[in-house]
């Protein structure tokens, strides 16, 4: 069944910035919550973020999500309902259970023809004492068509400028690809060695949300990542990312300059470090200098 365009439904977390206005739209969408009929939401992409405007007996007010939060979206479809679970998808939904699986998933909901699309942000929360960055997902579900594959088609036209506008690449309809993949280089030794279980636990997923691909290396030795950056053809990576304490990209840094094009290649591959050391002064210090905030995260 059809529904108007009204029929959309949107989750939200809130957030305290708000993108200027004025700012170029390149798309927006009416959608209700289900629990709160009246609530009517606009919503705009812009070239700053996403933009939720609730509509309220004539009284409107504005949350935003910024672009530089937000990491990936993904286009879901809702998952085949098992006996004994709640009949209504609506109403998961606005518990913020909704079941969704892959679109190429055998266990597809043939009777929900909506398309859901999943915006993934990591929002900057400050509180007087402390500064950390709080998962937010953002529920989007398309349902004007009868169909699934044009609800969907309306899903990854959002899905699409999302995309591009985050990769800095013009919009268009097609996704930017970034065939090259994050080189990272994992002391397992480094700090209480728990590197690799922060990285698979805390960073891994947060690159799966993000589409990055990556390689990852775990350090068999002292001075493996060093010779490893000397040796490897280091431009069919996008960039460098070290896990580790300051030792690790200490290592990176040297094998970089004892290349014979180490202008060339850090000029061209950046390097990044994620913090898993004991000190981690080096993050500490990066971070003060360019009035970042770090956020060192511990295994829960
Ligand atoms: N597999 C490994 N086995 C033993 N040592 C390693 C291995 N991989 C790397 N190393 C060495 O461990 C040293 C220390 O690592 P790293 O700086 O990452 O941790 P940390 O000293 O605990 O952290 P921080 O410098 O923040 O205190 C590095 O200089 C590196 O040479």
């Amino acid at each position: 069944m059809a529904e108007p365009k009204l029929g959309k439904d949107v989750s939200l977390s809130k957030t305290d910035d708000n993108p200027d206005s004025k700012d170029h739209v390149y798309l927006e969408e009416t959608f209700y919550i289900l629990t709160k009929k009246k609530s009517v939401f606009r919503v705009r992409l812009t070239s700053k973020g996403l933009s939720l405007i609730k509509d309220t007996d004539g009284y409107s007010k504005e949350q935003a999500i910024l672009l530089r939060d937000i990491i990936g979206s993904k286009c879901m479809r809702s998952k085949r309902r098992r006996a004994g679970a709640g009949s209504c998808v609506c109403s998961s939904l606005a518990g913020h259970h909704l079941k969704v699986v892959d679109e190429n998933s055998g266990d597809l909901d043939e009777s929900d023809i909506s398309a859901y699309l999943y915006i993934y942000a990591y929002v900057l929360k400050r509180s007087r004492r402390t500064q950390k960055r709080e998962r937010t997902t953002i529920t989007l579900r398309f349902r004007s068509y009868d169909r699934y594959e044009d609800n969907n088609r309306e899903a990854q036209k959002w899905r699409t400028t999302i995309k591009c506008l985050l990769a800095d690449s013009p919009v268009s309809y097609t996704l930017p690809h970034n065939d090259k993949k994050l080189l990272i280089l994992l002391n397992p030794k480094s700090g209480p060695g728990k590197a690799r279980e922060l990285f698979q636990t805390k960073v891994a997923p947060i690159l799966q949300e993000a589409e990055a691909s990556y390689d990852l290396h775990v350090t068999k030795y002292a001075k493996y990542a060093r010779e490893f950056v000397r040796t490897r053809n280091v431009y069919s990576w996008r960039g460098i990312v070290a896990v580790g304490g300051d030792g690790v990209l200490f290592e990176i840094l040297n094998g970089m300059f004892e290349r014979l094009d180490w202008q060339q290649a850090l000029e061209e591959v950046p390097l990044a470090i994620l913090p898993c050391g004991s000190g981690n002064g080096l993050a500490r210090t990066i971070c003060h200098h360019y009035k970042l905030v770090l956020i060192i995260s511990k295994l829960s």
